[in-house]
């Protein structure tokens, strides 16, 4: 069955603030040649969804659609652009992928038809309201959802167009699957998979991506 990798990479980046977040570089290379390299040798297509009047940086192996006004319609405008029978979304805001995560992704997907990257919650959580310490949240079984996630494409498909006829929003994919009824399985992540979103997670992402450039990965 074939595979296609869908990365939405069409969001603004405001809480980075430096612009279009997916054309942002890291140590030379943009966050979504990062990820477009990553799923590459995984897959036989990449889609990639941009900001409406933007193109692909030169050099890059994927087909570029216009996102969408939210991640879930740029999701659905690039599920509605392939014909793949798997599909990985991935966000091109988290540029360091290993390769093993997407083998055990794509093995999970063979089983259950859903399978997200995932991380035990490891540090306390806690409810805040106003910079004040409201109640701590039990972290027992709870996991922090990374990407990719991996469907067979016409259940997430069907899962979209549901959500989009009842008005129904979710933060990620998995999440549609699951309002549906659908089983997801989680696979382990990697803490390096972490989604650049403010300001100091560039700092982090440099200093990942010497290690990574070097062949640590
Ligand atoms: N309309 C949108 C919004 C987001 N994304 C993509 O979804 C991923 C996760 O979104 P996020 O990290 O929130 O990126 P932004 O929306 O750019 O960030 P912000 O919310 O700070 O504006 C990113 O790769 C982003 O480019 C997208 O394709 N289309
Ligand atoms: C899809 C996601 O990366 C899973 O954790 C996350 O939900 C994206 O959230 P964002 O606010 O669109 O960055």
């Amino acid at each position: 069955m074939t595979v296609a990798a869908l990365i939405p990479a069409a969001g603004s980046g405001t809480r980075l603030g430096r612009g279009p977040k997916a054309f942002v570089e890291v140590a030379g290379q943009s966050l979504l040649a990062r990820s477009v390299a990553a799923l590459a040798p995984h897959v036989g297509e990449v889609l990639v969804a941009l900001p409406a009047g933007m193109d692909l940086p030169a050099g890059l192996r994927a087909r570029a659609i216009s996102g969408g006004e939210t991640r879930q319609e740029s999701v659905l405008r690039l599920l509605e652009a392939t014909s793949a029978g798997i599909v990985l979304v991935h966000d091109a805001a988290r540029p360091f992928l290993p390769a093993g995560v997407v083998g055990a992704l794509l093995s999970a997907v063979a089983e259950t038809g859903a399978a997200t990257a995932a991380l035990p919650v490891a540090d306390t959580l806690v409810r805040g309201e106003g910079g004040q310490w409201q109640g701590a949240v039990p972290r027992e079984g709870l996991w922090a959802v990374q990407t990719p996630q991996a469907f067979a494409r016409g259940e997430l498909l069907r899962a979209h167009r549901a959500a989009c006829e009842q008005g129904y929003a979710a933060t990620d994919d998995a999440g549609l699957i699951a309002w549906q009824g659908g089983a997801v399985t989680l696979v382990p992540g990697d803490p390096r998979l972490f989604k650049v979103t403010a300001p100091g997670d560039l700092a982090l992402a440099h200093a990942v991506a010497r290690l990574w450039d070097a062949g640590e990965r």
